[in-house]
């Protein structure tokens, strides 16, 4: 069974390596400017009192919030979601550590040209022509060999709030997906890799840290590009700065903005062909400030390797043919890293009707 390191590796997308610190840039340069975009956001029209759903995951309307946010938005933020404050904190701490450090030390933990973990640009940054305002650490399995390189002192401190987060995500993902499954009628009992448990234990996931330094034009910069996420889920923990924005069709882009305490959950590409198309994948991006640099962590979750996803038999029927083949999320993995934001249509069956 390939792990998810080796899936990744076996489709790499090609990302150029050397990039200016942008910590030290007085100017936006050329290939960092992209068209203006600060006009293409909703806030000025009339529906910009719409946001993305907040659900206390306490709530027994929990799976009913959950549907309606996932069918208008694939998006929703969750409070009392179990993750204790200080792991937030914790984790937000290594990041910010990380991101200040010097740009060699920072590059002795290069992510390798055809690797999958290690700090570098974003792994999207080759589907456009300009570059992103953003760097990166993605972190697949254990960050040990790295963060040796990055605090050889120390390192194991590190180590231990990555492994504590992980867990904690791990078990987050457990109930989020039942919750999600049961908004959309499917329990436990209807999908094999749930796990003995039921906890679907044996999801796989990458851990992706992101900071977004202060810039000194954003209206003409982009932190990360539109896309959606490869995953069935993405928890995403945004420090208190903004910048996150979700696509919702007929509205535009609409900020996400930062709640103490809680946690952002996409929909990625996966939980949409298993949903039928019901739920969107969201598309998303970020946008940069000049006062303060911004960091997330997101907690990108997808089945075991060699499990195929397909559109679920309980969604399908014979007014609802199934929208899309079965795929792993191997081949998936393959397919984005061909097409980026075209992968979900190239494994397609049928237009919707
Ligand atoms: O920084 C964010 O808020 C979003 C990050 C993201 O979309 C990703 O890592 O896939
Ligand atoms: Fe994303």
């Amino acid at each position: 069974m390939p792990s998810l390191s080796e899936a990744y590796r076996s489709h790499p997308v090609h990302v150029q390596h050397k990039h200016p610190d942008l910590n030290s840039l007085q100017e936006l340069p050329e290939s960092y400017t992209w068209t203006h975009h600060g006009h293409d956001d909703h806030t000025n029209s009339p529906a910009s009192n719409e946001s993305v759903p907040v659900i206390d995951l306490n709530d027994p309307n929990a799976s009913k919030l959950i549907h309606h946010a996932c069918t208008t938005w694939g998006a929703y933020q969750v409070l009392n979601h179990g993750i204790p404050m200080s792991l937030l904190q914790d984790i937000q701490w290594v990041g910010e550590t990380l991101f200040s450090l010097p740009s060699h030390q920072k590059h002795k933990a290069a992510r390798s040209p055809d690797g999958v973990d290690g700090y570098g640009l974003a792994r999207i940054s080759s589907f456009f022509p300009k570059l992103m305002w953003s760097e990166g650490f993605t972190i697949v399995g254990s960050p040990l060999e790295h963060f040796r390189q990055l605090w050889p002192q120390d390192y194991d401190k590190y180590c231990d709030f990555v492994m504590q987060y992980d867990e904690a995500m791990k078990k987050l993902v457990g109930k989020l997906m039942l919750l999600m499954l049961d908004s959309l009628g499917i329990t436990k009992e209807d999908l094999k890799w749930a796990g003995s448990k039921g906890q679907f234990e044996k999801t796989c996931a990458a851990l992706q840290l992101n900071s977004y330094p202060t810039c000194p034009d954003p209206d003409r910069a982009m932190g990360l590009a539109a896309h959606t996420d490869s995953t069935l889920l993405t928890i995403l923990y945004q420090n208190n700065i903004s910048g996150l924005q979700v696509h919702r069709k007929g509205v535009g882009w609409v900020t996400v903005p930062p709640l103490s305490g809680g946690l952002v959950i996409n929909v990625g590409d996966l939980l949409h062909i298993l949903s039928n198309g019901l739920y969107p994948s969201v598309l998303h991006r970020v946008l940069v400030n000049r006062i303060q640099r911004r960091l997330s962590v997101a907690y990108l979750c997808g089945p075991p390797p060699n499990v195929e996803i397909c559109p679920h038999a309980k969604l399908v029927g014979p007014n609802k043919p199934p929208l899309y083949k079965a795929v792993t999320w191997n081949e998936y993995l393959g397919t984005k890293a061909k097409h980026f934001n075209k992968a979900l249509s190239t494994v397609r069956l049928c237009a919707p009707s």
